[in-house]
């Protein structure tokens, strides 16, 4: 059956199914195999869609989705990349995270790669059995802390399949060149352990000393492997993301998106909130509640505006108060503060305020970020208590998902009466107050990272340095007009993400050749060299 022409029906980067044209059915032995009539692209993705939307469950047409792409790849991104805002949220986020969670369960098909620590010493020769010709990009999760859910361990793998998909649909990768994998380093959760249809090693996670030499021998095959391949570490657990990231960045081309791409998208928010309200970077008091990979990346991009304005690193320090699950993070409350949190921690303080209540009472600030993952924090009394003292509130509600956010768009323009400038981590629809609509800003890192990712990749960067990050978050700030920015947006729409991703490519790019990191000749229209590398879904070959 394999070696029959009629095969390509099951290879999903070559079938068109009812697409092949008669010509192509009789050259391909595929007369008799499919009903008569020939369909347009459009014409099937009318039918996906109308099959999409049958679905009584977000996790059925999860399923749909990702059974459609392993029948026609084509197809799928088609319809994708023209859904993208009705299907990403099915994709990714919130949906992913429930089929995360039952992949066991819901198990249907491999894809990507799993290296599991049974597997030391042999990563290497199994990166020979990847039937691609060549890899462009792999995501890699370990499964550690999947969104906001914990440690799914291999259940994970949803996740690196479908930020790649994003990676396709929104800049252009060709979906045959990306590898989704999941290092099983084993799983804490014993639902998990205890779950017949779990499909990973069925053991406790792996102490450091096995897990560090994994990773290392994972990233060694891979740049062996695939030497011009981007490489972006995805949902890893504090413990280790960091170090991950400090002992590789400067090594491998690669980035963490939950830190670099999550700081990226929040410093071109707040660059268009400091736009807003027209109160120029040195005159800001920031509060964040939460310093784990989140609100320590999101600062470290902050901080640069600092380092734009003249202000020294040290000084723009004093700009930061951080509250976790202890409080006010000083050097002086006593406990063992981690490297990340060290370098924001207050010096200034002989007294400890628990609250984040106490903490807004104190500073006054213009700023107010929520990165802890406590839904509700951002109580009436917090939002109050700061907007009394500051004409526009920046009032950024970053957690995910929608049940996590620091508080609801509704609520921090009401509780500052209109005032504010918001945004979230995950969407919320439009609120009517006082006879004004108000649209909130979602902080979402699809806007950056595959732009980000696009570039490094094209311009074959060494490294993915904070100047290419800081650039895209501008580029993705400079797609906000100054008369709309007045009105409180500080995001553009979502519908214009190849133009975006494109734009942040081309910018990051240029920084790369600036800064000495881009390995290819420089080319003479880098614009023109992003566009023919972007993968267009279509069966006419000419366009990809
Ligand atoms: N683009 C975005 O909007 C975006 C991107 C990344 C992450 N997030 C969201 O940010 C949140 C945090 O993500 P992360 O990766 O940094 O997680 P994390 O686990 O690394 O960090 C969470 C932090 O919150 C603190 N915390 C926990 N309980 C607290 C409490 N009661 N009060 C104050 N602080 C508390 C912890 O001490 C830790 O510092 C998640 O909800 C995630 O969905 C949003």
């Amino acid at each position: 059956m394999q070696n029959k022409p009629s095969f390509i029906l099951r290879n999903p980067s070559a079938n068109k199914g009812t697409g092949f044209n008669n010509e192509e059915r009789e050259k391909l032995g595929l007369k008799g195999l499919l009903p008569p009539k020939v369909e347009s692209l459009q014409e099937q993705s009318d039918r996906a869609l109308s099959q999409f939307t049958s679905f009584n469950t977000n996790l059925e047409r999860y399923i749909f989705l990702n059974c459609l792409r392993d029948r026609n790849e084509t197809l799928f991104y088609y319809l994708l990349s023209n859904n993208l805002e009705l299907m990403m949220p099915i994709i990714y986020t919130p949906t992913v995270g429930e089929a995360c969670q039952k992949f066991g369960n819901e198990f249907r098909f491999a894809q990507g790669m799993y290296f599991a620590s049974q597997d030391k010493g042999n990563i290497r020769a199994m990166m020979d059995n990847w039937p691609a010709e060549g890899v462009d990009i792999i995501v890699v999760s370990d499964g550690s802390r999947i969104l906001g859910l914990g440690d799914l361990g291999t259940n994970g793998m949803g996740i690196p399949v479908g930020k790649l998909q994003l990676y396709v649909a929104g800049a252009g990768f060709c979906p045959t060149r990306t590898l989704p994998v999941i290092i099983d380093s084993g799983t804490n959760t014993k639902k998990y352990l205890e779950d017949k249809y779990y499909l990973g090693e069925r053991h406790p996670r792996i102490p450091d000393s096995e897990y560090y030499p994994l990773v290392d021998e994972f990233l060694a095959a891979a740049f062996n492997k695939w030497p011009k391949v981007i490489v972006q570490f995805e949902d890893i657990s504090n413990d280790h993301c960091f170090n991950l990231l400090d002992e590789y960045r400067n090594k491998y081309l690669c980035f963490n998106d939950d830190i670099q791409g999550t700081g990226s998208v929040i410093l071109s928010g707040f660059i268009n909130a400091v736009r807003s309200v027209q109160k120029p970077i040195k005159e800001h008091r920031m509060v964040f509640l939460g310093a784990g990979s989140a609100g320590i990346g999101v600062a470290d991009c902050i901080m640069s505006l600092f380092d734009e304005a003249g202000v020294s690193k040290e000084e723009a320090r004093k700009s930061f108060w951080f509250v976790d699950s202890k409080g006010l993070i000083t050097t002086t409350r006593g406990d063992e503060l981690t490297s990340q949190k060290k370098q924001y921690a207050r010096e200034d303080y002989t007294y400890q305020l628990k609250s984040l209540l106490e903490v807004v009472r104190d500073v006054k600030p213009t700023a107010i970020i929520g990165l802890s993952g406590i839904g509700g924090s951002f109580s009436q009394e917090v939002i109050e208590e700061m907007a009394k003292h500051v004409e526009k509130p920046i009032v950024f509600a970053l957690s995910n998902p929608t049940t996590n956010a620091e508080c609801t768009a509704e609520q921090a323009y009401q509780w500052t009466d209109g005032r504010c400038i918001f945004a979230s981590g995950s969407p919320f629809k439009p609120v009517e107050y006082k006879g004004k609509t108000f649209v909130p800003g979602q902080g979402n890192n699809m806007y950056i990272f595959p732009g980000l990712g696009l570039a490094a990749s094209v311009c074959e960067a060494k490294h993915v340095t904070d100047a290419m990050i800081i650039t895209a978050a501008k580029t993705l700030a400079s797609f906000v007009e100054d008369s709309e920015v007045l009105t409180g947006k500080i995001y553009p729409g979502l519908q214009h993400i190849r133009e975006i991703s494109t734009r942040i490519a081309v910018k990051v790019i240029e920084k790369a050749y600036e800064e000495g990191m881009a390995q290819l000749p420089r080319p003479d229209n880098i614009e023109a060299l992003v566009k023919s590398r972007q993968y267009v879904p279509s069966y006419d070959k000419s366009k990809n």
